[in-house]
């Protein structure tokens, strides 16, 4: 993409940690770890999100009702339940992608319904479960991420900032691809990448790791703990695989008929709670100090 943009001279509020080789936060951090902090109770620090009583239906067809849920810097909470309850709704009413029929979506202080589209996209990040295919490269897509960032000009910063998200998502080989042309699972991954260079404080993601294989939904999820981590953003995913929820999130919000059945951290998990909301018995093992759900 070679539109010249004006140089932005706006600093984006992000946390820059110290050995961080270049500004912006996608130098991801090689010794970063699986697990996340213990985080404890139910309530998060301060919100840097929250949803506050939010209602919505479809042509009036009622799929969420009275969810409230807050989420802060540097946690991932995973909204987890099964198809069709509401989660990729929910996930898309909290950057009003969807407009809820009640309720409110706050970033810190501000309510979102006054913000512009470029306040928003600066500030929240979105992946979608489906990602629409397009006659661009991956590294014009990955750019489009700093948009809400760019003034007339691409800066140095801009492409240095997409080279190492490239480089740190392992795309870099094929940044000249055209996503046309590449699989679901890169597909997934390059739209990942371009939400990570567009900074934002708040990560919104759709089943991050559905179309990767395993060693491919370690990574991935391995570069969002380091960004939630190291750079202070807060990240919401929708999940079905418990076990990396478990993995790597550090609350879970389990939603049962459109309504929120639970919302805990990783020790407030239980067999019975998976089994109401699942329909499915399953025993919760400990390996290597995590808990893992394991069907009867
Ligand atoms: N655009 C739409 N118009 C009408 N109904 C919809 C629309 N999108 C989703 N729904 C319905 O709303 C409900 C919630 O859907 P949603 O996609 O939020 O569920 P989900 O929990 O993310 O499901 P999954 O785990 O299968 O991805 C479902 O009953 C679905 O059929």
């Amino acid at each position: 993409m070679k539109e010249e943009y004006p140089e932005h001279k706006e600093h984006h509020g992000h946390h820059v940690h110290e050995h961080s080789h270049i500004e912006g936060y996608t130098h991801i951090h090689e010794h970063s770890h699986d697990v996340p902090h213990e985080h404890h109770g139910n309530t998060p620090g301060k919100a840097i999100l929250t949803v506050e009583g939010v209602d919505f239906e479809y042509r009036s067809d009622p799929v969420l009702q009275d969810i409230t849920v807050g989420v802060a810097r540097g946690e991932i909470l995973a909204i987890l339940g099964p198809n069709g309850v509401g989660k990729s709704t929910l996930l898309k009413c909290m950057n009003l992608i969807l407009k809820p029929k009640t309720g409110a979506i706050l970033l810190e202080e501000m309510d979102l319904t006054r913000m512009s589209g470029t306040e928003i996209a600066r500030n929240v990040g979105y992946v979608a479960q489906r990602n629409e295919s397009a006659r661009m490269t991956v590294f014009d897509t990955v750019l489009l991420g700093r948009k809400p960032h760019l003034g007339w000009k691409v800066t140095e910063k801009d492409y240095e900032i997409v080279e190492d998200a490239l480089r740190r998502l392992g795309l870099a080989e094929m940044q000249l691809r055209y996503i046309d042309e590449i699989s679901g699972g890169e597909l997934q991954r390059v739209c990942i990448c371009r939400a990570i260079v567009q900074e934002p404080s708040v990560l919104l993601l759709d089943e991050p790791t559905s179309a990767l294989d395993l060693c491919r939904q370690m990574a991935i999820l391995r570069v969002i703990r380091d960004v939630v981590d190291h750079h202070n953003v807060a990240t919401i995913m929708t999940m079905h695989d418990l076990n990396l929820a478990l993995r790597f999130a550090d609350r879970f919000l389990f939603m049962k008929d459109g309504k929120i059945y639970a919302a805990c951290d990783r020790s407030g998990v239980t067999a019975d709670m998976i089994e109401a909301v699942y329909g499915i018995a399953v025993d919760i093992v400990m390996h290597n100090n995590l808990p893992m759900v394991v069907p009867k």
